[in-house]
C-alpha cells in the first residue's frame, strides 16, 4: 500500500510496522496461497493453536486468569509464538479472544474456564444498546504493543489477527453465555428485527475498528470466527446476519490482508460466508473440499478442513484422513490447510507436530 492509498487516521508508526511486516512475510507460503498464487508447499496452522494442550503454554499461564493474560504484551507473545516453534506451522495466530473488544469497551464479562464467555449482565434491550460504544486504538494498547514484539520475533512468518463475528458474538451478548440453541438470539432476530440490525451493525463497528488496530499493528491477515452462524438457515443469514459481516470486511479491505471467514456447520452458508466478501472461507470437516469449492465458487481460496477427533487416532489413520483432505483440495486454486474446528485442549501435541510434517512432505512441489 503506498502512502497515499494509506486508510487516512493511522499514525506513522504504526504505519511502518504495518508495512515492514508486510513485506517480510509478502512472500511466506500462506500469504501466497490466500492469494492464490503457487506455492512450495501447502501452508499449514491450526485454529486454536496457541494455548490449549502445550505443556509450555500451560506453564506460564499458571495462576494468571485468561482474560488477565490477553492484556501482558510480553505473555501474549510467548504465548502465540509457542506453536510456532514447535509445530512448524506456517503462520501464528494472535493470542487473545473474541470477547476481548468488548471488555475493552466496558463490558462487564468474564472467561471461566472449563464453560466459556459469560456475560454480567446481558444485552437483550434497545437501552441495553447504549453500553456498546465505539472502540478505540486506545483501548486496546497492550493489542499494539504485543503486535509490535511479535512481528518482529516472527520475521517471515505471518501473524493472523481475528476477531469474533458480529452474530457470534450477538450470541454470546443476548444469551449471557454459551448456548446450544441460541434461543434468545432467535428471538430478537425473528421478533424484533430493527433492534437485530442495530445490534449486529454496532458489533460490526467495534470488530472493524479491533481489527484495523491489528492490521496497523502489524497481522498480515485477518480471520472473522463466526463459530456458531451454523445455526441459522441460508435464508436468515443472507437478512440478518450478512450485511453486519459484509461490513466488517468492507472496513478492512483497504489494507488488501487476505480475509479469512470461518464457521462451524456451515455446509449450506459456504456460499455466504464467501459472499459476504472474505478471501479464503474457512470449511469445517462436514463438507469434502472439491465440494466446499463449488459451492464457494471461483475466485477464492479455501482454509481446512480435517476433522479435529481424527487427531486422537494412530498415526496411519491420521495420515489416511490427511491424504484425503489433500486430494479433495489438489484442484483448488489456493488451500490452506487446518483442522475443521479449533485444537483440543486434550490433543496430544506430538500429533499435531507430526501432522505438519506430513502436510509439508506430502505437498512439497
Ligand atoms: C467461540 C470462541 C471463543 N473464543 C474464540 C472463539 C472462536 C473460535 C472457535 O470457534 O473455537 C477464539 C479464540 N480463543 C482463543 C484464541 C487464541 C488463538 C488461537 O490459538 O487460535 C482464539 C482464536 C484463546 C482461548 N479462549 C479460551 C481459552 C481457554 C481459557 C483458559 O485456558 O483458561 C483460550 C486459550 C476461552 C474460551 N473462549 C471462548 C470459548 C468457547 C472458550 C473455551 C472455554 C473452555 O472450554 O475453557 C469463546
Amino acid at each position: 500500500m503506498s502512502a497515499n492509498e494509506r486508510p487516512s487516521g493511522q499514525q506513522t508508526t504504526t504505519a511502518a510496522s504495518h508495512d515492514t511486516a508486510r513485506s517480510a512475510t509478502h512472500d511466506s507460503a500462506f500469504l501466497k496461497a490466500c492469494r492464490r498464487e503457487p506455492v512450495p508447499h501447502t501452508p499449514v496452522w491450526f485454529m486454536r493453536q496457541a494455548g490449549r494442550s502445550l505443556p509450555e503454554y500451560l506453564k506460564v499461564r499458571e495462576g494468571i486468569a485468561m482474560l488477565d493474560s490477553c492484556m501482558m504484551p510480553e505473555l501474549v507473545t510467548e504465548i502465540t509464538l509457542q506453536p510456532v516453534r514447535r509445530h512448524k506451522v506456517d503462520a501464528a495466530i494472535y493470542f487473545s479472544d473474541i470477547v476481548v473488544p468488548l471488555k475493552a469497551i466496558g463490558i462487564d464479562l468474564d472467561i471461566k474456564p472449563g464453560v466459556g464467555p459469560v456475560i454480567a449482565e446481558p444485552i437483550r434491550t434497545r437501552a441495553d444498546l447504549a453500553r456498546l460504544r465505539d472502540l478505540t486504538p486506545e483501548d486496546v494498547p497492550y493489542v499494539t504493543e504485543a503486535i509490535g514484539m511479535l512481528t518482529a520475533e516472527l520475521g517471515a512468518t505471518p501473524l493472523i489477527g481475528f476477531a469474533g463475528a458480529p452474530f457470534t458474538l450477538a450470541s454470546y451478548l443476548v444469551e449471557g453465555g454459551p448456548s446450544r440453541s441460541h434461543e434468545r438470539t432467535k428471538a430478537m432476530m425473528y421478533g424484533d428485527p430493527q433492534l437485530w440490525a442495530d445490534l449486529v451493525d454496532r458489533l460490526a463497528e467495534i470488530t472493524g475498528a479491533f481489527l484495523k488496530v491489528q492490521i496497523e499493528a502489524g497481522a498480515s491477515a485477518v480471520q472473522l470466527f463466526d463459530s456458531w452462524v451454523g445455526a441459522l438457515a441460508p435464508a436468515d443469514y443472507r437478512r440478518s446476519v450478512l450485511p453486519a459481516s459484509a461490513k466488517v470486511f468492507d472496513a478492512v479491505a483497504p489494507y488488501g490482508v487476505p480475509r479469512i471467514h470461518f464457521g462451524v456447520g456451515t455446509g449450506e452458508l459456504l456460499g455466504l460466508l464467501g459472499e459476504a466478501g472474505a478471501d479464503v472461507v474457512g470449511v469445517d470437516w462436514r463438507v469434502p473440499l472439491d465440494e466446499a469449492a463449488r459451492r464457494v465458487g471461483p475466485g477464492k481460496a479455501l482454509q481446512g478442513n480435517l476433522d479435529p477427533a481424527v487427531l486422537f487416532a494412530p498415526t496411519p489413520a491420521v495420515e489416511a484422513k490427511t491424504r484425503e483432505v489433500l486430494d479433495a483440495a489438489a484442484g483448488l486454486e489456493g488451500h490452506i490447510f487446518n483442522l475443521g474446528h479449533g485444537v483440543m485442549p486434550s490433543m496430544d501435541p506430538d500429533a499435531l507436530t507430526r501432522l505438519v510434517g506430513y502436510v509439508h512432505e506430502q505437498t512439497a512441489r
